[in-house]
């Protein structure tokens, strides 16, 4: 690797706000051209900031939800005490406490590193673009390649959102394979709410990254319910993750005052695969659950 992988990176002129959104072909050739040069650079940033980034760890993770995994890792048998932490807030949607919220400057702290580095970020262009936020999976051109916190995003889906989404949607077992991330960044005049959708996932889990002290108003998420037509509202807490099956249509209230940031993860199988709505059950054993699968990762991306 040469070593001025991080200035050349630095130096690229990103495709403008429109080119991406018209998903011209220009901008997907920006960063199939330098798919090399950002995993180089990433790795160069992160070697030379050894010194003053935080370690993500597992214990920026809830202490309670930690343990609970830990114990059911060692002994699946034991998995309820995980089940024991997840509320369902509204039908099939649940909620538990993700994030230590006096843990999360710090991971904040690292996201902001990750922004003044200045290596190009592809932002997320699903239904809308999030202006400050990034793609975060392998899978996604432009991802946030800095080798710590890939390996923290896998920890997260690996050790606890597969095993704690086959808890509570059995169904999601063998399309749980592959995952995809980004992260959002809400605030009143720029990008501020999310129309009503579902998404390509077989699970999504979201959790809010705002510090105790940041404050807003608005921005809940709406829950559709098929069945009832009702709609349930919810709002995020610090470190608060909502986990719900991705065809659940949900939409994100306009925010009002302050800013909201969040992780979006999601799994389905290989290639995209989903599984059918309203297929057969099958039981599985908590021994099942508590594994990691072995299918590489493919490169198929939602968006
Ligand atoms: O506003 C949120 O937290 C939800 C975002 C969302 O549903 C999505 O990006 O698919
Ligand atoms: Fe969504």
């Amino acid at each position: 690797m040469s070593l001025n992988q991080l200035q050349y990176a630095r130096d690229l002129d990103l495709p403008s706000r429109e080119a991406m959104l018209q998903r011209a072909p220009s901008v997907q050739q920006f960063w199939d051209n330098n798919t090399d040069v950002l995993s180089n650079a990433w790795k160069e940033w992160e070697d030379n900031n050894t010194d003053n980034l935080f370690t993500l760890d597992s214990s920026l993770i809830d202490k309670n939800l930690r343990e609970a995994v830990m114990q059911a890792w060692e002994n699946p048998s034991k998995e309820l005490a995980v089940k024991d932490l997840l509320k369902e807030v509204a039908p099939d949607v649940f909620q538990f406490q993700f994030f230590d919220p006096e843990r999360l400057a710090d991971l904040r702290g690292y996201l902001e590193s990750v922004w003044d580095a200045q290596i190009p970020l592809r932002p997320p262009y699903g239904i809308v673009l999030n202006r400050r936020g990034a793609m975060l999976d392998k899978r996604s051109e432009g991802y946030l390649g800095a080798p710590s916190f890939q390996a923290f995003y896998r920890e997260i889906l690996d050790t606890y959102m597969r095993p704690i989404s086959r808890l509570l949607f059995p169904e999601v077992m063998g399309y749980d394979t592959q995952t995809f991330g980004f992260s959002i960044h809400y605030q009143p005049n720029t990008d501020n709410s999310i129309r009503p959708h579902t998404d390509a996932s077989a699970v999504t889990m979201n959790i809010n990254m705002n510090l105790p002290d940041e404050a807003f108003s608005g921005s809940e998420l709406d829950f559709f319910n098929p069945t009832t037509h009702q709609t349930k509202r919810l709002s995020f807490k610090p470190g608060i993750a909502m986990l719900h099956r991705g065809n659940v249509a949900h939409a994100a209230q306009p925010i009002t005052s302050g800013e909201r940031t969040n992780m979006v993860l999601w799994l389905f199988g290989d290639h995209g695969r989903l599984p059918q709505q309203g297929g057969e059950r099958v039981a599985i054993s908590a021994q099942e659950r508590w594994t990691i699968p072995t299918d590489p990762q493919d490169d198929y991306a939602p968006f």
